[in-house]
């Protein structure tokens, strides 16, 4: 994981550390969710707007460390503007509001002197449809790290990436071939890869195994866990299953942009709080 104190003053204007406020009784998260791990991100009446429309309603949530988080709701209930809230994608939204505290390891990402392309780096991004660059998958996974002129040891660093994202030894002889030429499964495996290869703490994965087969949606999902090991991992998943399966922690979101429950996935499929949560996991509605 990055060797440069957990990230503290890794982010341009990410230095300063305010202390997370003690949590109310009436706070949707329930105890034991983060199982001693550190909180990494935090939000705080986390509001997003997109023009008149409020998109989400003061979420107050926790993602802790080397932990997956799984985001599950009925579709239009806000996930995935949840997750582009976390490293700023919605700033490339034109009509897009934020209001409340977005905190990435206590520093609110949202002040003016957080740089949000740093911010980036620290917290990389893997969407619903694999989206290689039409490179070859060695400068697919190259690319992030030439940019950042991370350039000594580069081949050792592909290597890794495409260790890491279980993918190797289906490349390692064809890594001037182009990434395109992948398989659906392999291609996210690609793009796990450059993600992962400038050595991110976060990664937040938007439906990653969606659009692929049986087959290949399992080898994302072991990917998954296995991440973990090194990175925090938030996933946004329609598949209920797979939440269940793959995370440690589980915040439902439901229609109008509330989140109602979060905590320890296991209490939250086998024990909900609350009856919208158990009927939604239930499938009786969404
Ligand atoms: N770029 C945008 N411009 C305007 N409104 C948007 C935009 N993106 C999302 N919305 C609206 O915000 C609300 C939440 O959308 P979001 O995509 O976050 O939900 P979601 O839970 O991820 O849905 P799905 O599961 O279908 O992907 C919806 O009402 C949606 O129409």
């Amino acid at each position: 994981m990055s060797s440069d104190g957990a990230g503290q003053g890794a982010v341009t204007g990410m230095a300063d550390r305010s202390e997370p406020e003690s949590r109310t009784d009436d706070d949707p998260e329930r105890s034991g969710a983060t199982d001693g791990a550190e909180t990494v991100i935090e939000s705080r009446d986390l509001d997003v707007f997109y023009g008149d429309e409020q998109a989400l309603r003061g979420i107050d949530l926790t993602i802790p460390e080397h932990r997956v988080t799984a985001l599950i709701g009925p579709s239009g209930c806000g996930k995935s503007t949840f997750l582009r809230s976390i490293n700023r994608m919605n700033d490339l939204i034109d009509v897009a509001r934020v209001e409340g505290d977005l905190l990435f390891r206590g520093k609110n990402v949202y002040d003016e002197d957080v740089d949000p392309v740093a911010l980036r780096r620290k917290i990389g991004m893997v969407f619903q449809k694999p989206n290689p660059f039409p490179k070859s998958i060695r400068d697919n996974v190259a690319y992030g790290l030439e940019v950042q002129g991370k350039t000594d040891d580069i081949d050792e660093r592909i290597h890794t990436a495409l260790e890491r994202a279980a993918l190797i030894d289906e490349v390692e002889d064809r890594l001037d071939e182009s990434g395109l030429d992948l398989s659906g499964g392999q291609q996210q495996r690609l793009c796990i890869a450059r993600a992962i290869a400038t050595d991110p703490e976060v990664l937040l994965m938007d439906e990653p195994a969606s659009a692929l087969d049986p087959v290949a949606t399992s080898k994302v999902e072991d990917l998954v866990e296995e991440l973990a090991q090194e990175y925090t991992v938030v996933i946004v998943t329609h598949n209920m299953q797979q939440a269940a399966r793959i995370s440690d922690k589980t915040a439902v979101f439901l229609t109008g942009g509330e989140l109602v429950e979060a905590g320890d996935t296991n209490e939250i499929f086998e024990n909900p709080e609350h009856d919208r949560v158990e009927d939604y996991i239930t499938g009786k509605f969404g």
